[in-house]
């Protein structure tokens, strides 16, 4: 499974400008035959949070826009996030398309992180992220909730050997990005799928890049730097199978512990 993950530097309430930049990726994309392509977290919009009403859609078009670059790359889309409203209540919430176009998730951020102001604008999800890429089970989870091993363990317990995560993850905190990313890779014996955003924000907070493949047992296959652009990671399925067969970590766990 050939896999590309697209960092760029998302433009604070910029729509268009961000759409278009996409939209030159992904006729890059097409070139190297990928499998799977990720975006970042809020990459429609960034955290305008405060424009949120007027941002925000329904689910469409970033949906049509998805399933659309799906069908031209061939490739299954875990298309980032985006604000998605219904009802004047406003989610951040994660998609992903089958290359035929058809949607297989609807992920909707479930811890909201203070320090960016999405406790205020934003409900928390409260469903899981699994879903399959053929016959390969997987799970998303945005950004912050990195940081909530249980939620992921609920995540992997149901069934996910590849784990995506996009982000808008700031340069000051790369040290926990790199130490969390790769813990969840182990604790989890699965693929670790981080699409970051780079650049700044309006405010001048710089966000760290620094996108990454971590495979089931902790290596990292490809790490980005802080530039904008795709980087590709060759998927092994049977290493999951091996490195759960050899530390047996499902098998042990103490359930009548915890
Ligand atoms: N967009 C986010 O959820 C950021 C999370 C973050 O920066 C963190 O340190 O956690």
């Amino acid at each position: 499974m050939k896999v590309g993950l697209l960092q760029f530097n998302v433009r604070s309430g910029d729509r268009k400008a961000n759409v278009e930049t996409v939209t030159r990726y992904m006729a890059e994309a097409r070139e190297q035959c990928p499998d799977v392509l990720v975006l970042p977290e809020m990459w429609t919009t960034g955290y305008d949070l405060v424009n949120l009403a007027a941002l925000a859609d329904d689910g469409e078009p970033f949906g049509a826009l998805l399933a659309g670059w799906a069908k031209e790359t061939g490739a299954t889309i875990v298309g980032g996030s985006s604000p998605v409203g219904v009802d004047g209540r406003y989610a951040n919430t994660l998609y992903a398309y089958t290359p035929e176009g058809e949607r297989i998730l609807s992920y909707e951020k479930a811890h909201l992180f203070g320090l960016m102001g999405e406790d205020r604008y934003l409900s928390a999800g409260s469903a899981a992220g699994n879903f399959g890429i053929g016959e390969v089970p997987c799970g998303a989870v945005i950004c912050y909730d990195l940081r909530f091993p249980e939620w992921i363990r609920k995540t992997v317990l149901a069934g996910c050997e590849i784990l995506f995560i996009p982000a808008q993850w700031p340069l000051s905190r790369l040290d926990h990005w790199r130490i969390l990313l790769q813990a969840r890779a182990i604790e989890n014996q699965c693929y670790v799928i981080a699409c970051n955003r780079t650049g700044r924000d309006e405010q001048g907070v710089a966000f760290a890049g620094h996108s990454m493949v971590i495979d089931p047992w902790g290596v990292l296959a490809v790490e980005a730097g802080e530039e904008e652009g795709w980087i590709w990671a060759e998927i092994d399925r049977d290493k999951v199978e091996r490195v759960r067969r050899k530390m047996t970590v499902f098998a042990d766990r103490r359930v009548d512990l915890y």
